[in-house]
């Protein structure tokens, strides 16, 4: 499995700590940035991150700015990115088994490392539950379909 990682310099504290953990879980990691904590701007990090998951060349994205709120509304602009910020580990795996949230977001400066490895965990592990889901799922596509800009 391969995810793509990308955060602002509000998380990327926590991305860093992120790295070694999904190492650790056999996941290849492709690192989108940001590799500082200087200051830049999140949308172009969750438009390198959204773009690598709907493209298929990751199967998955994390994505971490301060708040994580920033970073999830960009992500969502990106058709086919279901982006789904998160703080605890019900609404970590609720992303995936309702949501099949396709990239997790979270924020750097709201939650801990060891908080945010739990969280990543429980989505990781977590199943997408088809069935009434994917029939709302549907209805999101249908509705980037319906108003996309051109
Ligand atoms: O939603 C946005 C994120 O939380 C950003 O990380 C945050 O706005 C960056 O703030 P600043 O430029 O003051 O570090």
């Amino acid at each position: 499995m391969k995810i793509a990682l990308g955060s602002d310099h509000g998380g990327y504290g926590l991305k860093q700590s992120l790295i070694p953990f999904l190492q650790g879980r056999d996941i290849e990691v492709a690192d989108a940035g940001t590799n500082s904590e200087d200051s830049v701007d999140y949308p172009d990090f969750a438009e390198r991150v959204a773009l690598l998951v709907a493209h298929g060349e990751a199967d998955a994205g994390i994505l971490v700015c301060g708040t994580g709120i920033g970073i999830s509304i960009a992500a969502n602009k990106v058709p086919g990115i279901r982006a789904a910020l998160v703080t605890d580990a019900f609404m970590a795996r609720m992303a995936k088994e309702h949501n099949n949230a396709n990239v997790l977001v979270l924020g750097g400066r709201v939650i801990d490392e060891t908080t945010a490895q739990e969280l990543v965990a429980a989505w990781l592990d977590a199943s997408f539950e088809g069935g009434r889901h994917q029939k709302r799922l549907d209805k999101i596509a249908q509705l980037e379909q319906k108003y996309r800009c051109s």
